[in-house]
């Protein structure tokens, strides 16, 4: 059986590519499941026509997206890396920033921070986009200052993504589309011969999709992230994504503390300290209010 990758798929639909770099429309089975961006998968049939998929591989992570009911849709397959971009403008907001490295705890990734738009960074900017990431701070997490106008930084981004496979996530206008553009050169292509494949004109640029990087590894540029939803998170993978607090956090009087007013928080003690980010524990209240909520 060959093997090939999904690049996008729309309902039973998918467009994969092949071990020689071909894109085909393939089928999927009812008893095989959906296959999504991301999944390595074996297929047969007749190339271009009657391509089916097989078997889906095993993976080794799932984007989903939950709707208001709690409903799961899965959207992409086998990550290996979240790249959280930022930019001066539209502001950086630390709440999602919190959001996007939760995200990559549950997903089970690690977590890359990009600044972008560097040519427009003055010092009042910079020190309001490190406010926002005390949680990357505190995590590690490699940071990139790029810009998609001057190509700063671009090099070294690229380096850091060969051989992953990265969702790029982030509030619009910071610069996701124009990142794609600038690491992909063949974008335009690409995204036309995706469109003959589907045959049938169809809209494929709302759906998650795979792009090869041409130094290894792909980027993954996924609309329906955008509106993230955690509240399906268990406490303890969201308080694993907040590896600052969770030390206080364990010596809370109350195990299901929420560290606002209640007696014994030892995470309140510690903002009052000074040891904590105030913002890093309102993005953790936040999550698990909604938790409590959902
Ligand atoms: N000055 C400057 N502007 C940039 C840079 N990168 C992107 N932009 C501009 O920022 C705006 C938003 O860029 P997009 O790439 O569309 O942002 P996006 O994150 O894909 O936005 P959505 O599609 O809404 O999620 C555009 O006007 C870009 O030209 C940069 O490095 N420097
Ligand atoms: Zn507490």
């Amino acid at each position: 059986m060959d093997q090939a990758r999904v690049i996008v798929s729309f309902g039973a639909d998918s467009i994969i590519e092949t071990a020689d770099g071909q894109l085909h429309r393939a089928l999927t089975r009812r008893r095989t499941g959906r296959a999504i961006a991301g999944d390595r998968v074996d297929w047969g049939g007749q190339p271009p026509h009657q391509v089916v998929i097989e078997r889906i591989q095993p993976r080794r992570n799932t984007l989903v997206r939950t709707n208001y009911r709690g409903q799961e849709r899965p959207l992409a397959a086998n990550l290996d890396q979240l790249v959280v971009v930022c930019a001066p403008q539209p502001a950086p907001d630390q709440r999602l920033v919190d959001r996007y490295l939760v995200l990559a705890t549950s997903l089970n990734v690690d977590p890359v921070v990009v600044i972008n738009k560097s040519d427009r960074l003055d010092d009042h900017d910079a020190s309001a986009v490190q406010a926002a990431l005390a949680g990357a701070h505190a995590r590690a997490c490699p940071i990139h200052t790029v810009s998609c106008a001057t190509g700063d930084g671009l090099e070294a981004l690229t380096a850091a993504l060969a051989d992953r496979t990265s969702l790029l996530v982030g509030q619009s206008g910071v610069g996701k589309s124009s990142l794609i553009n600038a690491l992909v050169p063949d974008r335009q292509a690409r995204t036309q011969a995706i469109s003959e494949a589907s045959g049938q004109g169809r809209h494929t640029t709302t759906e998650t999709t795979l792009y090869p990087l041409p130094g290894g590894g792909d980027l993954v540029d996924s609309p329906g992230v955008r509106i993230l939803r955690l509240a399906h998170l268990s406490r303890d993978v969201i308080e694993s994504g907040f590896p600052d607090i969770a030390p206080y956090a364990d010596a809370c009087e109350f195990r299901d503390c929420e560290h606002d007013r209640e007696p014994g928080c030892a995470v309140r003690a510690a903002v009052d300290q000074g040891r904590i980010d105030a913002g890093r524990v309102a993005s953790l209240q936040e999550l698990l209010a909604e938790r409590n909520a959902g």
